[in-house]
């Protein structure tokens, strides 16, 4: 059988692609079946930091956050984070991976604190770790967070898992003739103000050297692909 292409790996789950067909929140069979796809790349050895984010339950720049003082709101995201990020390592429980979550604003109550070497740890005993409450940080992404955790984590590749297949010419739900990438350079993608990352991660990404597959969280074995080193979304690199 053939092995998979990384050994440790960044996962950013979009938090939005957890409502599923849902208006709002955390549809059941959507986390399901994300749990599924990581659990099978766990199964393989390799090690798995994820960050998820929040867009599901809240967004700093959603319309429902207008009029708020732009930190508040995005610390309320954060905070939607943390909330998926018990629901993955519920999820994740359920189908007999070991998880850890570790949060990037203190409520210890609830998860633990994210440590850096902890975490490096975990990822070596075999846990995945699920990374909570974005860079803990409001102005920014949990992208932004994927690249850096990804960083901290020494990740071979940041992999994002999103509602689209790859990168485009253009959002291709707003722009049908929009022609997808298979590779694309980070200062293209800077350059071209392409929205399916933000400019902060694509950059630290670029700096650090960490390249960057985007793909689709709902196409059945997109994910193992991608693991394996197959054709499969874009790969942004230096
Ligand atoms: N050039 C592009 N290529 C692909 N997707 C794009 C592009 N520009 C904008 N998008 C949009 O970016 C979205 C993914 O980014 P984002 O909303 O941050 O998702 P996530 O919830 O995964 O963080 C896609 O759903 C897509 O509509
Ligand atoms: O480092 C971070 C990460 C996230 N957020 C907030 O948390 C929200 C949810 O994260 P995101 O939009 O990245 O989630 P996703 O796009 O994956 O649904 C963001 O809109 C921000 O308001 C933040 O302020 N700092």
């Amino acid at each position: 059988m053939s092995k998979p292409a990384y050994k440790r790996v960044l996962l950013k789950l979009s938090g939005e692609a957890l409502m599923g067909d849902d208006a709002y929140g955390i549809n059941r069979a959507t986390i399901d079946r994300m749990v599924a796809d990581v659990a099978e790349v766990a199964k393989l050895g390799v090690e798995l930091a994820v960050v998820i984010g929040g867009g599901n339950i809240f967004r700093g720049v959603a319309p429902g956050a207008q009029g708020m003082d732009r930190a508040t709101a995005d610390y309320m995201g954060m905070l939607a984070t943390v909330m998926n990020a018990l629901a993955l390592a519920d999820a994740m429980r359920h189908v007999g991976v070991v998880a850890r979550v570790m949060s990037a604003i203190g409520i210890e109550q609830v998860v633990e604190p994210y440590v850096r070497p902890k975490a490096l740890q975990y990822l070596e005993e075999g846990k995945v770790v699920i990374f909570a409450a974005g860079t803990g940080n409001p102005f920014f992404t949990t992208d932004t967070a994927a690249a850096l955790r990804g960083s901290e984590m020494s990740a071979e590749i940041v992999l994002k898992a999103t509602k689209v297949d790859g990168v485009y010419s253009a959002d291709p739900k707003k722009d049908p003739n929009a022609t997808l990438y298979h590779t694309i350079s980070f200062d293209e993608a800077i350059a071209g103000q392409l929205q399916v990352m933000d400019a902060t991660a694509f950059a630290l990404c670029r700096d650090q050297k960490l390249p960057i597959k985007v793909f689709s969280i709902t196409k059945p074995g997109a994910m193992m692909r991608v693991i394996m080193g197959e054709e499969e979304g874009t790969l942004v690199h230096v």
